[in-house]
């Protein structure tokens, strides 16, 4: 996250961290809590890495120093990649991780709600995650958090000529840049509170570069996928 703050406990207990343990443990991406058994992440995380057996699910979490060798952690039961998603392409990133424990909702941990299939008019929507503060960064102990604008999707494509931004995405930021997520938080929400709710209006997916001018950035637009997500969280 470009230009945010750190996050206090409990202020976004739906973010979960995805890590990957090879030779060495990190995190590679961000995920949100959408029921007791699901997390939901962006489809391109799992590109070069598609074993379910390597990936470990942090919830509850606000400082990456929690996580030591005895903090527990889920495991995918099931990792569901959109049917339309392909490698190296932008469309339909979104993935749906069946943990393979249901975990007990806390004060630490509990799941954001999915949006309502109607475009809203958002005002008040936050990114969050522990990717790079600028391109050329590290990841982050803190959650960091940062507001962040939508852009209407008409002004998205003007900036995104030679992309094809479908209807499927959405787009946020700052006409100036210098506040945006970056490498390390994809797969994270875009959550907007609403009529008294938090939903996860959007996932972490690309950019051209991080907070720059004229730049927003490019989020799977939850609200498409909804219909699907509720089809194939049934079992
Ligand atoms: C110590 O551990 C680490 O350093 N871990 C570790 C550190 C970094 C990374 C990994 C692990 C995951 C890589 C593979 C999966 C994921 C591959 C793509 C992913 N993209 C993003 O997270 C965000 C993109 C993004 C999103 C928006 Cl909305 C706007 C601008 C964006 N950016 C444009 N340019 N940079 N960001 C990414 N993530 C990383 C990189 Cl490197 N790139």
């Amino acid at each position: 996250i470009v230009g945010g703050a750190g996050s206090s406990s409990q202020e976004w207990p739906w973010q979960a961290s995805l890590q990957v343990k090879l030779r060495t443990q990190s995190h590679a991406c961000g995920g949100s809590v959408i029921g007791n058994q699901w997390v939901v992440t962006a489809a391109h995380c799992f590109d070069d890495l598609p074993s379910p057996d390597i990936w470990r699910i942090y919830t509850g979490i606000l400082n990456q120093s929690e996580i030591q060798a005895a903090t527990p952690f889920f495991r995918p039961r099931k990792i569901i990649i959109h049917p339309q998603y392909k490698i190296s392409e932008t469309r339909h990133d979104i993935a749906l991780i069946k943990l393979e424990a249901a975990m007990n909702f806390t004060d630490f941990q509990k799941p954001i709600c999915l949006p309502s299939k109607e475009d809203m008019p958002y005002t008040t929507c936050w990114v969050t995650g522990w990717g790079y503060t600028q391109e050329k960064g590290t990841i982050q102990n803190t959650l960091q958090k940062v507001r962040i604008p939508l852009v209407p999707i008409e002004e998205c494509r003007k900036k995104y000529i030679q992309h094809r931004i479908t209807d499927q995405m959405i787009c946020a930021g700052y006409k100036e840049g210098g506040k945006d997520a970056c490498k390390g938080d994809s797969g994270g929400p875009l959550s907007c509170y609403q009529n008294g709710a938090w939903q996860l209006v959007g996932i972490t997916s690309w950019g051209d570069g991080c907070a720059k001018k004229d730049h927003p950035g490019v989020y799977t637009k939850v609200a498409a996928y909804v219909d699907w997500i509720l089809e194939s969280t049934q079992n």
